[in-house]
């Protein structure tokens, strides 16, 4: 097993810009998932915490070191924020590694979208500054009218454990932009770094308040966030089951959400590919990295029936090369799962597909030369129909199951035989033909000759039960303004709909 020196940090909540112990005192242990040592623990907030924690919010909303920043001011925190995640990118990438089971190079990677991620937004609170006010011309004389771009207010960011302090900055970042007042509430599976996020906030002097991060269970600890009647928005990352009850609870308060929920995404690989081993790694990119915990994976892979057999052949020999190990070790690309509940959640996707009749091509087990850890080796599932599970639901694990065709009209049937809609990916190189697929598939996201690729200029969400409303880009920085019309009479006549006493 790789060493770590990397000591993990014992935090209380973040609130108020300061840490304070829960109300209850409780703590949640931390797993390592590639060792399944308890390697510390979190704060377990309960809705006490949140109560003041959305005071805090509130508060910070309300008073002029927050409330009544620019964008550019607020775009100076951003970017030293941004700073010292560089800083520390390093030890925060191990850290992420140790509690999540991401490999070193995958949370490398994280730290620095999360640095760019803040980055970004930096520039579009700059530039919200001159959007802030915008003149609507009615071509009267009576009346003047502008719209006022304004934060919504307090918001409650609930974020899950794939991509701990990624997926809690895809928030955080905006929601700060746009000068609202945040509560996270980040995964109690993987919340390290998201707490290392409330020390770096705390050194760039962001104002008490502005940013309150919760660790806890979520019917607990983020489950209140959603029936608060203080808390003007709920921005979810996380699975359908949560969405749904969140949706529900803000529906009692006509609570706005946006909801990034999960997928079945699908891979269409066509025999017009010039290189059949960049497809099949692209493949198999899309669906084993992060060891297939992404919600954008690329779980079906549907493949001409021309070419299917060469292409399994060479996808077999690029998975057995795929390096198993603790994720801090050199080299290592499938670390272990998060947890042993999704451990088993996973391994239960992959008999029930035995039992339903299909064939486990590969892998589907624990990996022979790992004994301890939530690790599963890459599966390849084949003789897949339609009505099997495997086909229907998200794994959340390295699970590919596998299906061919023979038209066009075929494959994009079998692209969109999903009840999700979050993201498709095309491999061919006719161009009219991907111009089609583009077209056709019914998802957020789409991805030619290539899957996962994610830049945080564009909108990311989908569509059918993937959930709806958007992430990253400026799609990502409206759902946290309140668009305020102001309409002024501006002349000097009565309105005259009424007979006036005084004639
Ligand atoms: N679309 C995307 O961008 C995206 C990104 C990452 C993950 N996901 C999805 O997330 C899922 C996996 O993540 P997960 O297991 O952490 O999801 P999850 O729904 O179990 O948990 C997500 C968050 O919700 C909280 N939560 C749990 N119960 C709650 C409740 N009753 N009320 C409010 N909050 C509650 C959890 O504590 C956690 O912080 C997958 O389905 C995946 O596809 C989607
Ligand atoms: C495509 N990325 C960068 C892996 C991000 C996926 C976010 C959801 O799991
Ligand atoms: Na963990």
């Amino acid at each position: 097993m790789a060493m770590s020196n990397v000591g993990i940090p014992c935090r209380q909540l973040y609130i108020d810009g300061e840490w304070r112990e829960p109300v209850k005192k409780n703590r949640i242990p931390i797993i390592n998932p590639s060792t399944e040592e308890i390697i510390g623990d979190i704060p377990a907030a309960t809705s006490e915490d949140v109560d003041i924690a959305v005071e805090a919010a509130r508060k910070a909303l309300a008073r002029d070191d927050w409330g009544s920043t620019t964008g550019a001011q607020r775009a100076k925190y951003l970017r030293a924020i941004a700073a010292k995640v560089l800083e520390r990118k390093s030890e925060l990438a191990t850290l992420e590694s140790l509690d999540s089971g991401k490999t070193s190079f995958e949370s490398a990677a994280d730290m620095d979208d999360v640095a760019a991620c803040f980055e970004y937004y930096a520039d579009l609170a700059e530039a919200l500054d001159s959007k802030r006010k915008t003149p609507v011309n009615l071509h009267l004389d009576s009346f003047k009218t502008y719209v006022l771009r304004e934060p919504l207010g307090v918001v409650g960011l609930i974020t899950p454990w794939n991509y701990p302090l990624l997926m809690a900055t895809w928030k955080v970042a905006p929601a700060l932009a746009a000068g609202c007042a945040a509560i996270l509430k980040p995964s109690e599976l993987a919340s390290i770094t998201c707490l290392e996020l409330g020390e770096i906030c705390r050194e760039v002097g962001l104002p008490p308040g502005a940013l309150n991060i919760l660790t806890g269970w979520g019917p607990v600890a983020a489950a209140p966030l959603s029936s608060h009647p203080h808390v003007d928005k709920i921005s979810f990352t996380g699975s359908v089951p949560t969405g749904t009850k969140i949706m529900t609870a803000a529906a009692q308060l006509v609570k706005p959400v946006t909801l990034e929920l999960g997928g079945k995404s699908p891979i269409v690989v066509f025999d017009d590919i010039d290189n059949l081993d960049i497809a099949v790694e692209w493949a198999l990119f899309g669906c084993f990295s992060n060891a297939g915990q992404v919600c954008s994976a690329t779980s079906r892979l549907i493949i001409q029936e021309s070419i299917a057999s060469e292409f399994l052949d060479r996808l077999l020999l690029w998975t057995k090369n795929i390096k198993i190990s603790d994720p801090l070790e050199e080299d290592c690309k499938l670390g272990p799962i998060v947890s042993s509940g999704q451990y088993e959640k996973v391994l239960k996707f992959i008999s029930n597909a035995k039992n339903e009749g299909a064939t486990i091509l590969y892998g589907g087990e624990r990996p022979e030369h790992l004994k301890k850890g939530y690790y599963v080796q890459p599966t390849i599932i084949t003789d897949v129909n339609t009505s099997m599970e495997i086909w229907k639901e998200e794994v959340f694990g390295p699970v590919l199951c596998v299906k061919t065709f023979k038209t066009e009209e075929e494959a994009i049937e079998l692209a969109n035989d999903t009840k999700y809609g979050l993201a498709s990916a095309i491999m061919s190189k006719d161009v009219e033909r991907c111009e089609r697929f583009t077209k056709a598939f019914h998802s957020g996201i789409i991805w030619i000759n290539c899957s996962q690729p994610t830049f945080h200029q564009l909108p990311w969400g989908g569509k059918k039960r993937s959930g709806f409303g958007r992430d990253l880009g400026e799609w990502g920085l409206e759902k946290y303004l309140n668009i305020k019309q102001v309409t002024e009479y501006t002349s000097a006549d009565a309105w005259a709909f009424y007979k006036s006493p005084s004639n």
